[in-house]
């Protein structure tokens, strides 16, 4: 694997390939990586001649209260695992690398990117599509890959691929967890063992949304009132955003009908959010 840290030097090393009609995958990330990443890695290595990966914290999606300054990071062993993986080059750019000037250009997906966690960070998907529309241009690959457990994001990216003609095709990657249920994550590090064993309250709250839902309820408002009692009877956790949705829209609903659904959980251990969402009902979609 060759590490790149530069815009034209990635260019440079991808053009013969590009040349020979190799197909590429491109697997964006903040790095520190973990095996949900890797999942990433590996189904982009299934599924095209060459792989890509980027580390790059983009403080472009952090807003100023945020950790983009405490955000982990450790590109040895980062690197170790990505040849492990069998990618071809990492694109490793420094912030002058990737913003030589300020950037004055945003990409963004306004009404997808409001909602839910856009609320409560206001300009964090903007910075995520011009970050990936960046990279894309960059790499031009055929296909980006994204993980399902940043929901949002990911029908974020889709809709800005589709409105733009990006010519990427965008992979959505299921979830990988931890023995316990709890979604693998870079910030899972921030916690403390207490915050650790509490957190477990999350995926238990993807699977009460699902007794609820497959026991009968509808009520959207009920079902998210439960689970948001059912997360704060953890007093180490603080519910966020308990949100109850349509799954490609992400616009609410009243009631659960025949079609699945999307619960969203954003979920405050401290000053550590945590991310995770399920798709309910299609047990119940009409055949
Ligand atoms: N558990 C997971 N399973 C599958 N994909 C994942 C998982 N965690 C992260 N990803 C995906 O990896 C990509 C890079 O994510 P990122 O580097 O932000 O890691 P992260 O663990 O989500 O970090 P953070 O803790 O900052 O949210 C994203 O597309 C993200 O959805
Ligand atoms: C897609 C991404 C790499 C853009 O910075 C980031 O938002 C992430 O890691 O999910
Ligand atoms: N994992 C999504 C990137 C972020 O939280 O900034």
């Amino acid at each position: 694997m060759q590490t790149i840290t530069t815009i034209a030097g990635l260019r440079a090393a991808l053009a013969p390939h590009r040349a020979a009609g190799k197909s590429i995958g491109l697997v964006p990330t903040m790095g520190y990586l973990h095996i949900g990443h890797m999942e990433l890695v590996r189904r982009a290595r299934a599924e095209n001649d060459l792989v890509v990966a980027s580390i790059f914290v983009n403080p472009l999606q952090f807003g100023a209260s945020e950790d983009l300054g405490r955000y982990p990071r450790d590109l040895p062993r980062d690197q170790a695992m990505l040849e492990q993986g069998g990618v071809d080059f990492l694109f490793a750019p420094g912030v002058g690398d990737m913003y030589p000037r300020p950037m004055e250009t945003v990409v963004d997906v306004p009404t997808l990117g409001s909602k839910l966690e856009g609320e409560v960070r206001p300009g964090h998907f903007a910075g995520v599509c011009t970050v990936v529309t960046k990279l894309f241009n960059i790499v031009g690959p055929n296909r980006g890959y994204f993980g399902e457990k940043d929901y949002q994001q990911l029908a974020i990216i889709r809709r800005m691929a589709e409105d733009l003609a990006q010519p990427v095709e965008v992979i959505g990657v299921p979830t990988v967890r931890e023995p316990d249920g709890l979604a693998c994550s870079s910030r899972n590090v921030y916690l403390s063992p207490e915050q650790r064993a509490a957190a477990v309250i999350v995926p238990r709250a993807l699977d009460e949304a699902a007794r609820l839902i497959a026991g009968g309820e509808k009520d959207a408002g009920r079902i998210e009132a439960a689970v948001r009692a059912f997360v704060s009877a953890e007093p180490l956790a603080v519910p966020e955003v308990v949100a109850l949705r349509d799954p490609e829209t992400l616009a609410e609903i009243a009631e659960v009908g025949d079609e699945p659904v999307l619960l969203l959980l954003f979920i405050r251990f401290g000053s550590t959010k945590l991310l995770d969402n399920r798709v309910i009902g299609t047990n119940t979609v009409k055949q």
